[in-house]
């Protein structure tokens, strides 16, 4: 199967960006999304994408607005979803409205098509039986800011074929992305990990081992990771943290009992950068700035 036409369910932080890599890679793409003002907000963000990449000298400004005017935006998912071929599905991590969005994808696309998610933690086999070609579901992970991370971590269902994973493979190179391809177990690789570094970090800042500037300072410099886990924590939002290891305790077990001082920062609606105070407090501009310089986060 030839893939043209990539339609992209729900255009926030993740959507957008995946409609971004795939019309730089070369496809028709469909944005959908229920929000109006979400799909406003993503053509803006995918615009200014485009700026920077122009600006950068990373697309020519020609081969910019000829992908530019490569992607729709539209609120209606069944006249979108009838024309498309490959289908990357990124609403909330919510299992009810993945279901819901599947079953509505298997019944308005091409028996043919690929349906893909891009959950962070949940299982494809599962997202897959919501449908009747379990055989063409296919988690494809992508990494925030996703014209920026390198890497699709590629998560194959109990059902998912051969010949849809080949696909895959080709999607993802065309998009100028690296692909690993790993067995479903709940949060696969990287979900896993860095869910259980964030959680322990939350568990050394309740026991007093340090403050999170420390503990923060200690893996950025003495583990060379891009970002230490309270800024990223903060970043992704520690309600999204909370809803992945809440998932993994559920599936794996006590290892990744969620921090009580973690519940307890959700609890105070401490969710990060976007409500501006997290484990940091977002007035310090300092720190604001730091979280902006580095880009490397993933949920
Ligand atoms: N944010 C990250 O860093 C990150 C990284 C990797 C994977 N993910 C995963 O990607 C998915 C999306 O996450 P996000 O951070 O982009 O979320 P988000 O909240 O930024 O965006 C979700 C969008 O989906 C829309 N939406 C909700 N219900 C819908 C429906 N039924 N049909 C169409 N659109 C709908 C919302 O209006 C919103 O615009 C989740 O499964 C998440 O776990 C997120």
């Amino acid at each position: 199967m030839t893939v043209n036409t990539i339609m992209v369910v729900g255009s926030g932080t993740m959507g957008s960006g995946i409609a971004y890599v795939a019309a730089v890679g070369g496809y028709n793409v469909i944005v959908n999304d229920i929000n109006k003002e979400a799909l406003d907000r993503a053509e803006d963000k995918i615009n200014s994408s485009f700026e920077t990449g122009i600006k950068r000298g990373k697309i020519s400004t020609e081969d910019a607005e000829k992908a530019k005017s490569s992607i729709q935006y539209i609120t209606d998912l069944k006249s979108g979803a009838a024309r498309a071929d490959f289908v990357i599905e990124a609403v909330p991590e919510i299992i009810s409205i993945k279901k819901e969005t599947f079953e509505k994808l298997d019944q308005y696309t091409n028996p043919e098509a690929i349906l893909a998610t891009n959950t962070s933690t949940m299982s494809p086999t599962e997202i897959g039986s919501f449908t009747k070609r379990p055989d063409k579901v296919i988690a494809m992970h992508f990494f925030n800011p996703v014209p920026k991370m390198k890497l699709i971590e590629v998560i194959k269902g109990l059902e998912t074929s051969k010949e849809t994973t080949t696909i895959v493979k080709e999607v993802a190179e065309k998009m100028g992305k690296e692909t690993v391809f790993v067995n479903e177990y709940p949060g696969f690789v990287t979900s896993r990990i860095s869910a259980l570094v964030g959680n322990e970090a939350f568990n050394m800042l309740m026991e007093g081992v340090g403050t999170a500037e420390e503990i923060d300072k200690a893996i950025e410099l003495g583990l060379n990771y891009p970002m230490g886990p309270f800024k990223l924590g903060d970043l992704v939002g520690l309600d999204v943290r909370l809803r992945n290891l809440q998932y993994l305790h559920e599936t794996l077990g006590e290892t990744y009992r969620p921090s009580p001082l973690l519940v307890k920062y959700v609890k105070a609606g401490r969710l990060g950068v976007k409500t501006g105070k997290g484990v940091y407090d977002y007035e310090d501009t300092e720190i604001e700035k730091k979280v902006d310089r580095t880009h490397q986060l993933t949920t």
